[in-house]
């Protein structure tokens, strides 16, 4: 099958048709991710949690994202590979942006970077286009700005619905190839979309949207502990991975593994 490309979720949008976006981190379940047909597969700055065990996406570096990002590339054959720019990455200056850029795509091979932000990043997103790389944008609940936001909350709820608008009209101006929004209200995430000719992608933002996209591990409940509302578990590999870690466990205790067909012969 042929790479999925941008015009591919532009006419996914043009035709009332879905895509589907999914984390991933590792060259194998990116493979698996890829062959299910994911159209988009994001190396996203959320392996800070969820690979790396940090409490927010601020500390991961560049460096730690190409890892990732070249990971990532080595499994996916068919799916557009967005990856996110980090924390303190591209907020300097359009040109901070676009050297982030060209390292995640010369280095980690992805095809799109992400950023989160709103009309400021209006020249880092023209730049980045410029240069010739897409640009997807992240609106609404951007949780690098969880301490300027004041938490974990919903954005664009009331009258910041038309901030929203503005945003995204003005990141879709600016070259953006989509806008994804974080939390912000399902009539929100409506009017964005319907503002916009782009496609836009949802997380908690309800289901008009043409994309979804949910991190790994929690659409397939590999964390513990309670995940957000905007999360659906299609499977519980936490309960699945310790049933199995705990059988091979005690069969090593006990001697019943390894068994002889384990084994070499003379
Ligand atoms: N594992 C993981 N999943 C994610 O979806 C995710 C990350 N990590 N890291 C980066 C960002 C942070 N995100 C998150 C994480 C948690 C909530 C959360 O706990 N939400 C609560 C409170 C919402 C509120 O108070 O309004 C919820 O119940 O949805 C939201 C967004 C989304 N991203
Ligand atoms: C939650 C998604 C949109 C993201 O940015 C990430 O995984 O880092
Ligand atoms: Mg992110």
């Amino acid at each position: 099958m042929a790479r999925v490309r941008l015009h591919h979720l532009q006419a996914a949008k043009n035709e009332g048709r879905k895509f589907a976006m999914l984390t991933a981190y590792d060259t194998m379940m990116a493979g698996i991710f890829d062959s299910c047909g994911i159209e988009v597969l994001l190396v996203g700055d959320s392996a800070a949690n969820t690979v790396m065990g940090y409490s927010s996406t601020l500390p991961i570096t560049m460096e730690e994202m190409v890892v990732f990002a070249k990971s990532v590339t080595s499994g996916a054959r068919r799916a557009l590979v967005v990856c996110d720019l980090p924390f303190g990455s591209y907020e300097v200056s359009p040109e901070q942006a676009v050297a982030s850029a060209v390292k995640l795509m010369k280095e980690g091979g992805v095809h799109a970077v992400k950023l989160e932000g709103g009309q400021y990043f209006v020249p880092h997103v023209r730049a980045l286009v410029a240069a010739g790389v897409p640009v997807m944008a992240h609106i609404g609940f951007t949780p690098q700005s969880e301490h300027a936001l004041g938490g974990y909350r919903v954005q664009g709820r009331g009258e910041a619905g038309q901030g929203l608008v503005a945003d995204a009209r003005a990141l879709e101006a600016a070259g953006a190839f989509a806008v994804l929004m974080e939390m912000v209200p399902t009539e929100a995430a409506l009017l964005v979309d319907e503002s916009l000719s782009v496609p836009t992608v949802g997380i908690g933002a309800g289901g008009a949207t043409t994309g979804q996209v949910l991190v790994w591990q929690d659409m397939l409940g590999l964390g513990s502990g309670k995940s957000a509302r905007f999360v659906k578990k299609y499977a519980d590999l936490r309960t699945v991975v310790a049933g199995a870690v705990s059988a091979y466990h005690s069969e090593v205790l006990d001697g019943s593994f390894p068994a002889t067909e384990h084994g070499f012969g003379q």
